[in-house]
């Protein structure tokens, strides 16, 4: 099986066009030029990545991908790998955190499932992806095989598919995997050239004695996998499947002209896997929030990204990314609506002149 075009291709670049436009829309609004910080910012972008000087951020398309994780056998997370499947019916029966706030969004919500140990009924809202009960314990062999990395990237790549074929504004990638943050970690470390015991954090809810034991997991793991650390190794040898298919789903967004909102610590390590493969797709992505995992901000930091928010959330499902959501309709209802100086009257002496004044927090 090939790799999609939207993985082997660096994706065109948002528009310089309208961000000049946008950035000149700002500076007629009727406020101190600047004066709305981030939120010009994020209006500015958006209308560069949507090619239009008046951005939107009405319709919101949702992908939840769920799966296992063989690392689980190190005891590595504070909860039972069962809770991944548990967790996929929840999502599909609207009692989860990501469903509530889909719902107050007007967003569309798809769940796509990768594989689970603890095999799920086939719910006609849950996206078949299974590709195996689970991946395999890195500790001890890759992760994956090279197929099942080219198949997830590809169940990625058909949910930024959809997003697109619906006329999403902005495209959330969220996760589900039970043991994910150990993957995420292992990531980031051999990507980042990073010691585990600064990367591995509580997840669900290690105690101390537990975040050392996963850092430990996490060394031996490196030393096994050391011989190859370019991204698609790297994302071979440590999983898992939802990871794989996040870095697909946002290349796939990329390519599509579709704006990414990334979430939390293990979306923003999907982020870096398919920046790490074409540098482009990162003018693609608009950072959520800082999320309580620790290793949250070497990640960040490598992605030059200073998300909007810090709340001190560790969910994931995409729930830090739909929280800012409202955020991001209030600066393009602000860029769009405000009236100009001219039309509104407003007098702007000659050494008033409004000067650029949004700056990208986000670049
Ligand atoms: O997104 C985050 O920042 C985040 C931080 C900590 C935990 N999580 C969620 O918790 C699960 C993984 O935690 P763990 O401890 O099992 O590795 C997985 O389902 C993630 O969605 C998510
Ligand atoms: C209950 C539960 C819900 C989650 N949602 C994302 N990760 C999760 C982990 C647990 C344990």
């Amino acid at each position: 099986m090939l790799f999609p075009v939207s993985w082997t291709n660096p994706p065109a670049l948002p528009s310089a066009h309208f961000l000049e436009l946008a950035m000149q829309r700002q500076n007629t609004l009727t406020k101190p030029a600047g004066s709305l910080g981030q939120l010009e910012a994020i209006a500015t972008q958006l209308a560069s990545m949507q090619g239009s000087e008046l951005p939107t951020a009405d319709k919101i398309h949702i992908s939840i991908f769920a799966g296992d994780h063989g690392v689980c056998a190190e005891a590595i997370s504070a909860y039972p790998q069962a809770v991944t499947a548990q967790m996929i019916a929840n999502f599909a029966s609207g009692g989860a955190a990501i469903s509530v706030l889909a719902k107050l969004l007007g967003a569309t919500l798809e769940v796509i499932n990768l594989g689970t140990v603890t095999d799920t009924p086939d719910l006609p809202s849950v996206i078949n992806a299974r590709i195996a009960p689970s991946t395999r314990n890195f500790v001890e062999i890759d992760a994956m095989t090279s197929q099942q990395v080219t198949k997830a990237i590809h169940f990625g790549d058909e949910a930024a598919q959809r997003a697109a074929r619906a006329g999403c504004h902005l495209f959330i990638g969220g996760e589900m995997g039970i043991g994910n943050t150990t993957s995420a970690a292992a990531i980031a470390c051999a990507l980042l050239n990073k010691n585990p015991i600064r990367l591995a954090g509580p997840g669900t809810g290690l105690d101390s004695a537990g975040v050392r034991h996963k850092a430990e997991v996490i060394i031996r793991a490196l030393q096994r996998h050391n011989d190859d650390q370019t991204p698609m190794a790297v994302l071979k040898a440590f999983g898992g499947f939802e990871i794989a298919a996040l870095a697909g789903a946002i290349a796939g967004c990329a390519a599509r002209g579709i704006p990414v909102l990334i979430d939390g610590f293990i979306v923003s390590v999907a982020a870096l896997i398919a920046v790490s493969e074409q540098p482009d797709i990162r003018a693609w992505l608009l950072f959520s929030h800082r999320s309580a995992e620790p290793g949250h901000q070497a990640i960040l930091d490598a992605l030059k990204a200073t998300p909007l928010l810090d709340m001190g959330m560790r969910l994931g499902e995409g729930s830090g990314a739909a929280v800012a959501v409202p955020l991001i309709r209030a600066a393009c209802a602000l860029h769009n609506n405000m009236a100009s100086f001219d039309s509104a009257g407003v007098n702007v002496g000659q050494n008033d002149a409004p000067q650029s004044g949004a700056t990208n927090r986000n670049d």
